[in-house]
């Protein structure tokens, strides 16, 4: 049986929108999640994220999201392209187009290239959380499969519909980061409710020894997030950034702009850098510039 998506989204496919008349051809499929239907699509020369849904409502709750967030003087500017509907088996099917994030999935980014990374791809995280905080806006459901990682730690986050505005109650959620689950607040869209989930999602990543396996199917009344802290300790990475995970689990700032700066003096007092044998470049360059300078004297002296 296929889905009602397979014939639409095959590679090389055209997407032509009813009400716009722009046309789209699908390089491949990025992702089929709960609410919907994502590919790598390009006109002309640009590439784009197009997502087609067929649950109406949440469709169009994570659009209105990504239009208020497009027009605000933030790195979410023109995130969102254009909106439309598409005809798949003589039915309408909406779908919009937005900015394409090319790069991996954090726990893939940490793995190749060192748990020293999650110092920087920590604080761009945070960074993107208090911009979207400032605009009146909680996250909700920030998790692994919702957050791109680039070149040098760059952080993007897709998949804008659990985002709520301040005050409202949580509308989409993943049990584990959520800190209903672990008894620790309200499903109250607070910028700590997105601190919490940020500590999970660091916790997730560090967790060498695969033991959030074991706790998250705990009883519901044995269940708080003092089982995590043994986490913490079994890494070097996850100790030197303890003592801010441990205030974020327990909602210590009602800000994401102090946590960020708690955040930024750890990492500074620490001297916290990804080791610079990550970097391949640069010992190329310096095994290049000592070259360079040995030719340079073999030749003048
Ligand atoms: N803007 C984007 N750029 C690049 N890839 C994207 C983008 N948006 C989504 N994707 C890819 O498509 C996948 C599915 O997207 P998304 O999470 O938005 O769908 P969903 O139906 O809401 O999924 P879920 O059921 O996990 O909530 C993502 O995991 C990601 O790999």
């Amino acid at each position: 049986m296929t889905t009602w998506y397979e014939d639409a989204f095959r590679p090389g496919s055209e997407i032509r929108g009813k009400w716009n008349g722009r046309v789209y051809v699908v390089e491949r499929l990025l992702g089929a999640g709960s609410n919907g239907v994502v590919a790598l699509v390009r006109r002309g020369t640009s590439r784009f994220a197009l997502k087609a849904g067929r649950e109406t409502v949440d469709h169009q709750s994570e659009i209105n999201s990504l239009h208020a967030l497009s027009l605000t003087a933030t790195t979410f500017k023109h995130f969102l392209v254009e909106v439309d509907d598409m005809i798949v088996q003589d039915r309408e099917v909406p779908f919009f187009v937005m900015r394409y994030i090319e790069g991996v999935r954090v726990s893939d980014y940490i793995h190749k290239h060192g748990q020293d990374w999650i110092y920087v791809i920590g604080s761009n995280l945070l960074k993107k959380l208090t911009e979207l905080h400032r605009c009146g806006y909680v996250f909700g459901d920030l998790k692994i499969e919702n957050m791109i990682v680039s070149k040098y730690g760059h952080v993007d986050l897709i998949d804008f519909g659990g985002m709520t505005s301040k005050g409202r109650a949580i509308k989409q959620l993943t049990e584990v980061y959520d800190r209903g689950f672990w008894k620790a607040g309200e499903r109250v869209a607070e910028e700590s409710y997105d601190l919490f989930s940020f500590a999970i999602l660091m916790m997730k990543v560090l967790d060498v020894r695969d033991r959030f396996q074991n706790i998250q199917h705990s009883l519901p009344q044995n269940r708080e997030v003092e089982q995590l802290y043994p986490i913490l300790r079994d890494s070097r990475a996850a100790a030197r950034i303890a003592p801010f995970l441990q205030r974020a689990l327990n909602g210590h700032w009602q800000s994401s702009e102090e946590a960020y700066q708690y955040w930024k003096r750890l990492v500074a007092d620490q001297k916290l850098t990804p080791s610079p044998l990550n970097f391949p470049w640069l010992k190329i360059c310096f095994a290049a510039s000592l070259l360079l300078f040995c030719a340079t004297v073999y030749i003048y002296w």
